[in-house]
């Protein structure tokens, strides 16, 4: 066990000073691309600042051999774009893969400075991030690297489900988590065949009516309704999250022409606290930046309660409604993340300084 003072000492000697906060960053979308695809990685320069977290995938979706070539392309991308003010992250292969040892001790020493955040796939537990916490402050402290590279761990096995307090209080690195649905299901043997998204067979279905005799008709026509497969896995790493000062991510949503279902996905993970979600394709970056950005009503509604409230202590009636001291905390974590956003994004800023409060 590491003691509390211990916490905040560098892991290898010339390492950075690890973090003591996270910043909480843009990150609404994550937009993968692989940096091995010389069509994808041409698009990368143009998609800067039309998109929050731009990640170099080197893990699942590309083939294995294409790894040393999408390492390679991510190094040059790394070396050779101007990220302004959108993020750059890598998912590396999974640390029991023979990729990951030449994927770290290739990409901190080349592009190390300009990297993010390094996403870590297949976590299983504290031992995981103990050992990126490790390898990434012995890496950093040799190339001179002045900043600590965060850490963000994806959900996909059960065991990382079932230790997700001590992933997330690992190390000061950990910026976050995002569910990977497919490889949990595969996990936990669910018995779907989808990237994310929900399935029509889980489902709860009305009570049968009953005839004029009160019998129960179970062959009527009875309205079904389909149930959200990650619920409770979001729940969970919205709490753990929370709790450690993480940002906790919705993951991949596969549809890609499902542009309808995918924003209703994440815009559960916006409503249950998730910040982002990945992008796929560059259609669902639209998605994700409308849907994780609060919307005109509900900041015109914030404002006018926060306004309402005074000192945010006592409680109003406000259009027929009961407002207190905890409402007007939701309403400020809305209005905050609306100043965040709007810091970085033009467009949400015009939207959002143009409403008027009545
Ligand atoms: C899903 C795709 C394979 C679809 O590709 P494609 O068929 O080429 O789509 P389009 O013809 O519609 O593409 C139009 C143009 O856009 C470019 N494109 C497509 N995707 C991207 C992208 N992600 N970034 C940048 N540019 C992109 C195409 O090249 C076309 O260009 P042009 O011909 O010049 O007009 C493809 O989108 C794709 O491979 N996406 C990434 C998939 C991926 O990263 N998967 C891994 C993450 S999900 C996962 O790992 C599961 C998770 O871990 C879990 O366990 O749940
Ligand atoms: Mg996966």
């Amino acid at each position: 066990m590491r003691s509390a003072k211990d916490f905040f000492s560098p892991l290898a000697v010339g390492a950075p000073a690890p973090v003591r906060e996270i910043p909480a960053k843009p990150s609404r979308a994550i937009h993968f691309f692989d940096p091995g695809n010389p069509k994808m990685a041409a698009k990368v320069p143009d998609m800067v600042g039309s998109v929050d977290v731009l990640l170099g995938n080197l893990e699942d979706a590309v083939k294995a051999e294409n790894k040393e070539i999408a390492r390679e392309g991510l190094v040059k991308i790394g070396q050779e774009v101007d990220f302004g003010p959108t993020q750059f992250w890598t998912r590396i292969n999974s640390l029991d893969s023979p990729w990951v040892l030449d994927d770290l001790t290739t990409l901190v020493p080349a592009i190390g400075e300009k990297l993010d955040v390094i996403m870590v796939p297949k976590v299983q537990g504290a031992e995981d991030i103990h050992y990126m916490d490790r390898i990434l402050a012995q890496l950093e402290a040799k190339a001179g690297i002045t900043k600590p590279i965060l850490i963000h761990a994806i959900l996909e096995t059960a065991r990382g489900v079932a230790n997700i307090e001590e992933i997330c209080a690992a190390s000061p690195r950990m910026q976050g988590l995002s569910l990977g649905p497919a490889d949990l299901a595969a996990d936990r043997r669910m018995k779907t065949t989808r990237v994310g998204g929900g399935h029509p067979g889980y489902l709860v279905r009305a009570d049968a009516p009953r005839n004029d005799a009160g019998e129960l008709q179970y062959d009527a026509d009875r309205t079904t309704y389909q149930q959200d497969l990650w619920h409770y896995t979001i729940a969970r790493m919205v709490d753990a999250c929370a709790m450690h000062g993480l940002f906790p991510y919705y993951g991949p949503f596969g549809d890609i022409k499902d542009t309808v279902a995918c924003e209703d996905q994440f815009r559960n993970a916006f409503l249950l606290g998730c910040v982002g979600a990945w992008s796929l394709h560059p259609v669902q970056i639209k998605i994700a930046n409308k849907v994780f950005s609060p919307s005109v009503e509900d900041i015109k509604h914030a404002r006018r309660v926060i306004a309402a409230m005074g000192d945010g202590t006592g409680a109003v009636m406000l259009d027929g409604k009961m407002e207190d001291d905890a409402s007007v905390k939701q309403c400020k974590v809305m209005v905050e993340l609306a100043e965040r956003l709007a810091a970085t994004d033009p467009d949400l800023k015009a939207m959002y300084d143009a409403i008027e409060v009545d």
